[in-house]
């Protein structure tokens, strides 16, 4: 059954719902494991969604963000604010807050922000922001006003998150170079996955790991990035096998780097929904052993999202 939107929104044609009762993991997380890529929507009744948005979800709220947390067997989210919601970041400042603790936010802030709403934020919970590079999702921002937030939230010391494509890495090179904070490769800068593991194009994004010790990588969305599939559907045990190779280069090169996330409610999915708990699951044929997984479920996104813990 398809899942509303509230507040007098309608979802964006074609739109793909998350999915209803995910699996069980056979992946057993380590203790302590963090989702540290996902979001909510809205709902829109309580949380509209912003008018420079270029999707409009189904609702996806903290409470069954939390449902999926516990059913999964995550101990903490970290929650990335989605562009539908532009720079309002009512909804995920909301989801921090009502966590108890277990869950950080990254948010999206306009040059405009004052001290004291960065302030306010960083008592919710958010430890870092997000620069999108992604024309379908969002409009152009100048770099001068990013390098700005930039300078200003290193204050707080959080650190930066940036989703691009891999054909933009060229062009932004110098630009990430130049952030004075960590920054964060959300979904591994979008590899072309029908190109070779070692081929040119991937190669270029993991010099650009080697070069930069500041920056990291979400070794996420193999769901986004697969072109082979199969889906992680009806029990399938191998899903996404093309995205494998490039995930686990990743792993085992910057074992101290990298992080992982289920990308729920997984925004703009074109051909399936992913079973959620058979994407935890891709996270063994990815980081092999126990202890690249426990680097890459709880030490080093602890590291970034909970230091004093
Ligand atoms: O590829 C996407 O469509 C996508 C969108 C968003 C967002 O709208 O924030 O976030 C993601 O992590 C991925």
């Amino acid at each position: 059954m398809s899942k509303p939107v509230s507040g007098g929104f309608t979802k964006t044609p074609g739109w793909l719902d998350w999915y209803t009762g995910p699996s069980k993991p056979s992946f057993q997380l380590p203790p302590g494991a963090v989702d540290a890529h996902c979001h909510v929507f809205g709902p829109g009744a309580q949380f509209p969604y912003a008018p420079e948005r270029k999707y409009t979800p189904c609702d996806a709220s903290k409470e069954q963000l939390f449902a999926l947390r516990d059913h999964l067997g995550f101990a903490r989210n970290v929650i990335v604010q989605a562009t539908c919601h532009g720079a309002d970041n009512r909804a995920l400042v909301d989801a921090c807050l009502a966590s108890g603790g277990r869950a950080r936010g990254v948010a999206t802030v306009r040059r405009s922000v004052s001290d004291a709403e960065l302030q306010a934020l960083h008592a919710a919970g958010v430890r870092g922001v997000r620069f999108n590079f992604v024309k379908r999702l969002v409009d152009f921002t100048p770099k001068e006003e990013l390098l700005e937030i930039a300078q200003r939230i290193q204050a707080l010391g959080w650190h930066v998150v940036v989703y691009f494509e891999a054909a933009d890495l060229p062009e932004l090179w110098d630009f990430f170079s130049a952030l004075p904070t960590p920054v964060v490769v959300d979904h591994m800068g979008r590899p072309d996955v029908s190109q070779p593991v070692d081929g040119p194009g991937f190669e270029l994004f993991l010099k650009f790991m080697r070069q930069h010790p500041h920056v990291w990588c979400k070794v996420s969305c193999p769901e986004r990035l697969s072109l082979a599939g199969p889906p992680a559907l009806d029990g399938q045990a191998a899903p996404y096998r093309d995205v494998r190779p490039f995930a686990r280069r990743v792993v085992e090169q910057f074992p101290e780097r990298v992080l992982w996330g289920t990308d729920w409610p997984h925004p703009n999915l074109k051909d399936h929904m992913p079973d959620d708990g058979l994407l935890v699951d891709f996270i063994a044929h990815i980081a092999p052993t126990p202890e690249l997984q426990r680097k890459l479920l709880v030490d080093n996104p602890m590291r970034l999202y909970w230091p004093d813990e």
